[in-house]
């Protein structure tokens, strides 16, 4: 919201233009003018002290309602428009509030005239505030199924969607079903057996874990090649939230955690349309294949992961503390890398060259042989890798790490290169036994900022690639995939570009 301390300067671009009461006010009319893109209110008439108008972009709108005064005897029409606006709140942070305003129309002594006033208004700013520009890949009032881990991050998850996102949902008139989880794997089963035509969107409301368990179940469907299409969102509700704190990033808002990240995200979810998202196909030795959004990690980063669940009770700082407990006892890992670099030519794609879920152009979009999903990139794990692979020579590694989105956990910027969804890249990071105890903490405390790529980190390599293949020589230590522990063990991987589809609104930078 922008306040001005001028009149209102007639806009070239005016829809609507009339004088009503603000509520809860001193009763003055006041002049309101919808354009394409704003609602322009004059609050205050010329002259007076303090800002004379205030504009609220149509782009932070998410509902307008109209309804009859209380008092039988109240001849006035009302409608409320609910914004959800970028404000600077407590420590200077930027993130999305809630401000609306409810007029009232009262220029007829007849109810019903001063109601169909509130109505076109209600309906024109509905319309406008809806993205322009885009063909809508969703329905008007969309259909959600709403999975929500109780347990995830600090276990309030079930409270924080009650409190912040059922009143948003609610203004936005999109109605959701909400399926409480009840243990590991329940998602997963549901949506591998679901009739997928009855929701028009998945809505993960709990960490990366849960919308993993999602992403595999879809994708375990004798129809995953349309399965894996049906459009995902998620809320943060885990400790990590790194997909929710990517899409936050791509967009341009600034990086918040809590509540404040969830009202972003909220915020996404009632504006947003699918966008592509990348998935990783990962086989183990024992044919097992995972598909993966986030990261496959191994050593550091996958040890801090998992040792620090039982600090679960501190929300994100576990992680923090698990890197300090660590570091204490660095623990190292032997093993072959192996890879195959990503081509130059993989570019940012800003939103104007964005692919469509139907129009990826990257050579590596999802190939698919029969009814399986096609790893052309990889030859089998128990034979060599192909000739134009890079082949690190055996070492002993400290970590290990491929992420594919920008963030590894709200407060983890760790691919600052990312800048959007589906750029078709894995990006490699890999640190030597060689790498001092300091260099891995000043990897970690920069990282909150995204600067510790900044300054070179010796024995500390990052390398985008399209493929790799880790080959631990001795089955020990932790490997995760998403956040998620698997056995340790030889694993390799390919990026498939925008094979499913997950909710984001356009930049706003
Ligand atoms: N009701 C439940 N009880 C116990 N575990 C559950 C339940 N529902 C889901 N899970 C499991 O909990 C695991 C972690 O969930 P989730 O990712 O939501 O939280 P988190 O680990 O706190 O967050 P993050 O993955 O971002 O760190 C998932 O593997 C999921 O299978």
């Amino acid at each position: 919201m922008e306040e001005n301390q001028g009149s209102i300067k007639a806009p070239p671009d005016v829809v609507l233009s009339d004088t009503f009461t603000l509520v809860p006010s001193d009763g003055l009319l006041l002049p309101l003018q919808l354009t394409q893109t704003e609602l322009l209110l004059q609050v205050h008439p010329c002259g007076r002290s303090g800002p004379s108008s205030s504009r609220f972009l149509l782009a932070d709108c998410i509902g307008c309602h109209c309804f009859k005064g209380k008092n039988q005897s109240d001849p006035g029409g009302y409608f409320t428009v609910v914004f959800y606006t970028l404000a600077e709140g407590k420590g200077s942070t930027i993130y999305r509030q809630r401000i609306s305003k409810t007029f009232r129309a009262g220029g007829s002594q007849d109810r019903d005239q001063n109601m169909d006033t509130a109505r076109t208004w209600t309906q024109k700013i509905k319309q406008l505030a809806k993205p322009q520009g885009q063909t809508s890949v969703l329905p008007s009032s969309p259909r959600l199924l709403v999975l929500l881990n109780p347990y995830g991050g600090t276990g309030e998850a079930l409270h924080l969607f009650q409190k912040h996102v059922t009143p948003m949902l609610m203004e936005a008139d999109i109605n959701f079903t909400l399926l409480v989880t009840e243990g590991p794997n329940q998602a997963r089963e549901l949506v591998r057996d679901e009739d997928l035509s009855r929701w028009d969107l998945i809505v993960v409301m709990a960490g990366d874990g849960l919308m993993f368990e999602v992403i595999n179940g879809l994708m375990e469907r004798p129809d995953w090649m349309d399965a894996i299409k049906k459009p995902l969102a998620i809320l943060p509700g885990g400790s990590g939230n790194a997909l929710a704190a990517s899409i936050n990033h791509y967009i341009g808002h600034q990086q918040v955690m809590g509540t404040k990240l969830l009202v972003n995200c909220a915020f996404v979810l009632c504006k947003g349309q699918p966008y592509p998202l990348d998935l990783v196909s990962l086989t183990t030795s024992s044919e097992k294949r995972l598909f993966s959004f986030l990261s496959l990690a191994w050593g550091f980063i996958s040890d801090v992961d998992i040792e620090s669940e039982k600090y679960r009770f501190m929300g994100s700082v576990r992680f923090s503390v698990g890197t300090f407990v660590r570091l204490t006892a660095l623990r190292t890992y032997r093993g072959r890398l192996s890879y195959v670099k990503a081509s130059t030519s993989t570019e940012t794609i800003s939103d104007s060259n964005r692919p469509t879920l139907d129009n990826s152009h990257s050579e590596l979009q999802p190939n698919v042989a029969g009814k399986e999903l096609d790893d052309s990139l990889l030859s089998p794990l128990d034979q060599p890798v192909p000739s134009h692979w890079t082949v690190v020579p055996e070492d002993q590694f400290a970590l290990v790490l491929a992420v594919y989105l920008s963030h590894l956990g709200a407060d983890m910027f760790t691919a600052p290169m990312v800048k959007s969804l589906g750029e078709g890249s894995i990006h490699l990071f890999y640190a030597t036994s060689r790498i001092s105890r300091g260099s891995l903490l000043k990897l970690f405390l920069s990282m909150e900022k995204g600067t510790h790529l900044e300054t070179e980190i010796p024995h500390l390599t990052h390398v985008p690639v399209t493929a790799f293949r880790i080959e631990p020589l001795h089955n020990t230590g932790i490997m995760t995939v998403d956040g998620e522990c698997i056995p340790c063990g030889p694993i390799q991987g390919q990026i498939h570009r925008g094979l499913a589809s997950v909710i984001s609104i356009p930049s706003i930078t």
